[in-house]
């Protein structure tokens, strides 16, 4: 690596970096990247690009993202049964929008490396002892201990190992004909049972007509039977996403070979934080997540860092306003981005501005909140002149009972049943499926 290379990858130590884990053994630290560094990349820079080029179909409006996955992911759960129920909600829902859409879905997970979390306190305390804060399986242990609780480095090559091998499953399951058109219709027909399938009748069997006549005329489903899916995980922590990073043979760019896409958090998205200088030196498509909070100077200074050329496709903005304030809110944003004509790609998170804590004591969020900030972010951003582009949502493949609401009408009671995650609850299949369907009626257009 030539000197400036090395000077660009290391830009970002310059910068203060919130929510990084405070380790006791730094030797042990920089051992452990520096093994990281030899290892091989886990995505590359030919399938970011190409991600990029997906990216700005959407923000053209010829293309719809979707990014599903847990709010963190586990080692424990990383386990095929688990990803391979996302994988297929994540294929599920994107059949029944790309219907809806008449467009092309781009496939994302948020998995393959979440392993990580910024927290709003740095610290738990229970029944009087007071410990550091879970920050994921990358950080630290959820078990509520003094020894799981510190910050240990080695956890980071168990992420590069468990990102690598949930990442070698996904492509076995998506290039290998799992993701055939005919399968995912099949897995589909199990939402006949669904309590609101009523509701979705129409558009269900208008899809099932579709396919049979793509069948009647001889569709070439053997074809069409590969899907691209990318991976996706907050860029966090810094030590990390710089060991994963590589310079392109082909072009001498940088390249975090961590995942195909990154988003940098509504904690760590200041334009001065090292998160961002971070981002500025690599090609990946970046996304930056923009809560109630943002104005629209913020979002042309990020701009002018992450996106000064106006390259289609690397720069989504990912709105998590609230049900409440994005109509609101996100308005004035668009339009003042739209005026410097840069191509961003608007996506919403309809989660995370509306998490609240159950009378149970459960952080959870209710599915008319999620569908409500949907509804909003549709209208917002087409009355202010922009194009919605996408959805990030985070979501489990299983029946969890972690979002309350939904046609199974998953109640607060009910949220002990199955309340699974460690950190934002999550949408399950059938709560998934059922806003995929809802989804169709803003996406046809
Ligand atoms: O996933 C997002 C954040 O990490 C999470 O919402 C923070 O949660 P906390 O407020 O429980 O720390
Ligand atoms: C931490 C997250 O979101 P945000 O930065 O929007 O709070 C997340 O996506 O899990
Ligand atoms: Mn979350």
């Amino acid at each position: 690596m030539d000197a400036q290379t090395f000077a660009k990858l290391n830009e970002w130590r310059n910068y203060p970096a919130q929510q990084q884990p405070s380790y006791a053994d730094k030797r042990l630290l920089r051992e452990i990247t520096e093994d990281l560094r030899t290892r091989p990349p886990l995505v590359f820079a030919g399938e970011v690009d190409q991600l990029t080029r997906k990216l700005a179909a959407a923000a053209a409006g010829q293309a719809f993202v979707l990014t599903g996955g847990d709010c963190a992911e586990t080692f424990a759960d990383s386990t095929a049964d688990k990803i391979r129920a996302k994988v297929q909600t994540i294929l599920q829902m994107s059949l029944v929008m790309s219907y809806g859409a008449s467009m092309p879905i781009v496939k994302m997970g948020r998995i393959a490396g979440q392993y990580s979390k910024p927290r709003s306190a740095p610290q738990e305390s229970k029944d009087g002892i007071t410990l550091p804060s879970y920050r994921g399986d990358a950080v630290n242990g959820f078990a509520f201990t003094h020894q799981s609780r510190q910050p240990d480095p080695r956890r980071l090559l168990e992420m590069y190992q468990r990102s690598a091998t949930s990442l070698n499953l996904i492509r076995a399951f998506t290039q290998g004909g799992y993701a055939d058109l005919r399968q995912v219709h099949l897995w589909n027909q199990g939402f006949r049972n669904n309590p609101a399938f009523s509701k979705y009748e129409t558009i269900a069997s208008e899809l099932d007509r579709a396919l049979r006549f793509m069948t009647a005329v001889g569709a070439d489903f053997d074809s069409i039977k590969t899907v691209d899916f990318y991976s996706a995980h907050e860029s966090l922590l810094l030590e990390y996403e710089s060991a994963m990073t590589r310079v392109d043979s082909r072009t001498g760019k940088l390249y975090d070979t961590s995942a195909h896409y990154l988003w940098i958090g509504e904690r760590t998205r200041d334009p001065e934080s090292a998160h961002v200088k971070q981002a500025m030196q690599i090609a990946n498509p970046i996304g930056v997540k923009i809560g109630p909070n943002t104005s629209p100077q913020d979002l042309l200074r990020l701009i002018d860092l992450l996106n000064p050329e106006g390259v289609p496709g690397r720069l989504s903005f990912i709105t998590r306003m609230g049900v409440g304030n994005i109509r609101k809110v996100l308005p004035g944003l668009v339009k003042a981005v739209e005026e410097t004509g840069n191509p961003v790609v608007w996506i919403s998170d309809p989660m995370h501005g509306n998490t609240i804590t159950s009378v149970s004591g459960y952080k959870t969020r209710r599915f008319s909140d999620i569908l409500g900030e949907v509804e909003g972010f549709f209208q917002a951003v087409r009355e202010a002149g922009g194009i919605p582009g996408g959805i990030h949502i985070e979501l489990t493949g299983d029946d969890v009972t972690e979002v309350m609401g939904g046609s199974q009408d998953v109640s607060d009671d009910a949220l002990a049943e199955r309340y699974e995650t460690l950190v934002d609850p999550r949408l399950n299949h059938q709560q998934s499926l059922e806003l995929a369907f809802l989804l169709t009626q803003y996406l046809a257009v």
